[in-house]
């Protein structure tokens, strides 16, 4: 069997991708996120999916490569990472009281022979309205700074959600069921 090597850094793709019982390697290569920002959101989280797992496949013989790629999308606005604590409370204070969109982007590579699926997943998000004391000190707990959008749906900032429609799993960054039947495709069955 073709060994599955996720090519992500993020623990959070590591425990779902562990969570469906696969047995997987962990390969991170370096790779340039800079892309033109007036790029549709999901032309963009594609893109960079792929980007992350072509790679980690142009280093490996074999194997099925998956790539991701989570941005959070308020308006037209792409929000990535915040740089510093400063810009995490502005994401945040621009989030509070409305909906927003999490766009992943997913990538699957057979490195032996090239063929790529590449897709995105597509979740809206409501918050609740924050006060900015609330938003100050969620950010001063420290879990909003790898995380695109400024907070971790599936942590403290749990209390902020109204409302999710779509995958909730796509949120905390790999849509698990879509990667299900990409895998099928390649041979790979889960359940
Ligand atoms: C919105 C949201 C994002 N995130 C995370 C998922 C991703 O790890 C991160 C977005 O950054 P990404 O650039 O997608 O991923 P990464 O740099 O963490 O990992 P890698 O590139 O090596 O795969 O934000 C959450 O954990 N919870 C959330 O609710």
């Amino acid at each position: 069997m073709r060994p599955i090597i996720l090519a992500s850094a993020s623990p959070r793709r590591q425990e779902l991708l562990a969570n469906l019982g696969l047995e997987f390697e962990v390969r991170v290569s370096e790779v340039d996120e800079t892309l033109a920002e007036n790029m549709p959101a999901a032309q963009l989280v594609e893109k960079l999916a792929e980007r992350k797992a072509s790679a980690v496949a142009a280093q490996c013989t074999r194997g099925l490569v998956i790539g991701a790629d989570t941005i959070v999308v308020l308006g037209d606005k792409p929000l990535g990472k915040p740089a510093n604590r400063e810009e995490a409370v502005q994401m945040l204070k621009s989030l509070q009281g409305r909906s927003h969109e999490v766009y992943t982007g997913l990538a699957v590579i057979d490195a032996t022979t090239g063929q790529s699926v590449v897709t995105h997943q597509v979740t809206a998000v409501r918050f609740k309205p924050l006060t900015l004391e609330q938003i100050e000190r969620y950010v001063d707990t420290g879990e909003p700074m790898d995380k695109a959008g400024a907070y971790a749906v599936q942590g403290k900032a749990a209390v902020f959600i109204e409302g999710i429609r779509g995958c909730y799993f796509n949120v905390v960054g790999l849509p698990v069921a879509k990667l299900a039947d990409i895998l099928k495709m390649f041979g790979v069955e889960i359940v």
